[in-house]
């Protein structure tokens, strides 16, 4: 089989975008198939894969026209990436699929809206809500976590520092009672009033440059911490750039920069 393919970065959370407009191309996505495509080595190399496929082909009855079927490196699915969605948006700007400035795309997460401003794209995330409080621990070293939902979950623990948390090759240990399908873990350093540093390990990728959700997530539990309770805008630093996010009580709005940097066919034998 012979695909097309893109490839972009938001932050340099990276990702494989595969063309399937009518969903013919590639159907239900293998495991095996992505992980492949994810390779750094053997593949491509990105931290999750994107299918661009109407959502007229899966049969859903949406406002939008494109859905986002989102994988992550190991094949896994999640129901949100707030990176991935900007790459999604910027390859459909940039292909002439969507006409701008502001436009939706579905997820298994539901709706979402997408403005376009420049090199910047925001998402508006929709609701997010918070649970208990958790510990995670890295290293042999515990901290404790806030529980805290941006459509796929997310385990928030601040630390003095971010080299705190060491090398991140293992996923992080987390209460599996409170997270039966997995957690992306957020270990956060303040820097200043509005402004934290994060770094993530992304459940089924590792650890990533960045993770648009888990900025979310962060911002959450930061603005929760400093009981801010109105709309407040959070700058999170990340390995691979920054990215900013509105606080508000009923929904998060992520902006940044992505980009569309490669592209090409691929043979596939299965
Ligand atoms: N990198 C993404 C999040 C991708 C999904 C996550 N690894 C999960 O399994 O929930 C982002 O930018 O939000």
């Amino acid at each position: 089989m012979e695909f097309a393919w893109f490839k972009g970065h938001g932050t340099e959370n990276d990702f494989v975008v595969l063309p399937d407009h009518d969903g013919t191309v590639h159907g239900d996505l293998d495991p095996a198939f992505v992980a492949a495509l994810c390779d750094r080595r053997r593949g491509i190399g990105a931290d999750g894969v994107m299918r661009v496929v109407r959502c007229t082909a899966l049969g859903h009855n949406s406002p939008a026209e494109w859905f986002m079927d989102y994988r992550n490196a190991d094949g896994s699915l999640s129901q949100m990436c707030g990176n991935g969605i900007r790459v999604f948006a910027r390859h459909l700007l940039e292909q002439g699929l969507v006409e701008g400035p502001e436009f939706p795309i579905d997820t298994r997460d539901g709706l979402k809206f997408l403005s376009v401003d420049g090199d910047e794209l925001s998402v508006d995330m929709g609701a997010w809500t918070t649970g208990t409080h958790t510990k995670v621990t890295a290293n042999d070293r515990t901290w404790e976590a806030l529980e805290v939902h941006t459509g796929n979950p997310h385990a928030v623990a601040f630390v003095d520092s971010l080299a705190d948390a060491g090398t991140l090759i293992e996923a992080p240990h987390h209460d599996e009672s409170v997270y039966p399908e997995g957690v992306n873990v957020e270990f956060v350093q303040r820097i200043a009033p509005q402004h934290v540093a994060m770094r993530v390990h992304e459940r089924g990728s590792g650890e990533t440059r960045s993770c648009g959700t888990g900025a979310c997530a962060t911002a959450i539990a930061t603005a929760k911490a400093d009981r801010e309770s109105g709309p407040a805008t959070y700058r999170v630093d990340v390995p691979g750039g920054t990215l900013h996010v509105t606080v508000s009580p009923d929904r998060t709005v992520l902006t940044g920069p992505a980009v569309i940097v490669a592209g090409g066919t691929m043979e596939w034998s299965a």
